[in-house]
């Protein structure tokens, strides 16, 4: 696997307290890639050291090769997208394009001219008179004419309707396919992740908790719902990611790639949702998964 990110015992500490502590992970190259987990997981405080926008207070973290923000042409290489999208509000959308020029030695202008006409983008506007839709549409484009090879984004479309966010994630999705552009995506709404990205990965308190291809993760995990049952009486290769029971009855997510015969077991479809939440509810104690690579 190329990786795109690399982190090694990553760690950011804020005075006392850790905002991301032993974090180490491997995001491919060339992949869009969702980052799912809970509120406080250390989600943005990882993609701030991947941009260099704050620094490591423990371990190593590599982009593409080098180190976070080292140097123009390591900049140059990376976009971001960074939480609430931020624009200057007093700046109108072809003044953000000039400075786009200006400080992007790859700047496409003719990308992002064409992205903002079809947009219907006025370009006098100021942005702070956008809504929220347009001016997350203003962040994407000023990220994707910059031309970086990898696009970070940090949660970009908490904030907007679902129609706002198809059309941005649409966006999003045709310049990775156009520019062989790598992504990674951070958000809570996992049926966005579901249709745009083709590797997830779920942090908690972190550390990765499952990372691999949508596809591959959907395929091998199974909810099997049967008589009540110990689930230490599991064969070894089922891998017990979360479990719920009532008097009568079990409800287990497990992974494995060996068909299930058992047939105690109704066996069932996991949706991304229910995979997510499997992990991320899924207790500290038990032993994790190793992230596929
Ligand atoms: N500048 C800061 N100063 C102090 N603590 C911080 C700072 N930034 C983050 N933290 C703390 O670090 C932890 C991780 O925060 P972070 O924003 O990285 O999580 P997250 O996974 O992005 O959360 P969310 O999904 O809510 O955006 C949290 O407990 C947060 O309060």
């Amino acid at each position: 696997m190329t990786v795109a990110l690399e982190a090694q015992g990553l760690g950011k500490k804020y005075g006392k307290r850790w905002a991301l502590s032993d974090c180490t992970l491997d995001i491919p190259a060339g992949r869009v890639v969702g980052l799912v987990g809970p509120n406080g997981a250390g989600k943005t405080t990882l993609l701030n050291l991947a941009v260099g926008q704050i620094q490591p207070s423990a371990g190593s973290i590599r982009v593409l090769g080098g180190r976070p923000a080292e140097g123009p042409a390591q900049l140059a290489k990376v976009g971001y997208v960074a939480q609430d999208t931020p624009t200057y509000a007093a700046l109108s959308v072809a003044d953000h394009l000039k400075l786009g020029a200006r400080l992007n030695p790859s700047w496409d202008d003719a990308l992002a001219r064409k992205r903002i006409e079809r947009l219907r983008l006025d370009p006098g506007h100021k942005a702070g008179k956008l809504s929220g839709g347009q001016r997350a549409q203003l962040a994407l484009t000023l990220g994707i004419a910059k031309r970086p090879e990898l696009l970070i984004l940090d949660e970009p479309v908490a904030a907007l309707d679902p129609l706002a966010r198809r059309e941005f994630l649409q966006g999003l999705m045709e310049a990775a396919v156009e520019h062989s552009l790598g992504v990674v995506l951070s958000s809570h709404l996992v049926s966005d992740l579901e249709r745009t990205c083709d590797y997830l990965i779920v942090i908690v308190e972190s550390r990765v908790r499952v990372a691999g291809d949508v596809d591959d993760l959907l395929a091998s995990h199974h909810r099997l719902t049967g008589p009540r049952r110990d689930p230490s009486t599991l064969p070894a290769d089922q891998h017990i990611v979360s479990e719920s029971h009532t008097d009568r009855q079990s409800t287990l997510i497990v992974r494995t790639d060996a068909p299930i015969h058992d047939p105690a077991w109704t066996v069932g479809q996991v949706g991304l949702e229910d995979l997510v939440l499997a992990y991320m509810s899924a207790e500290q104690a038990r032993p994790t998964l190793e992230a596929v690579r």
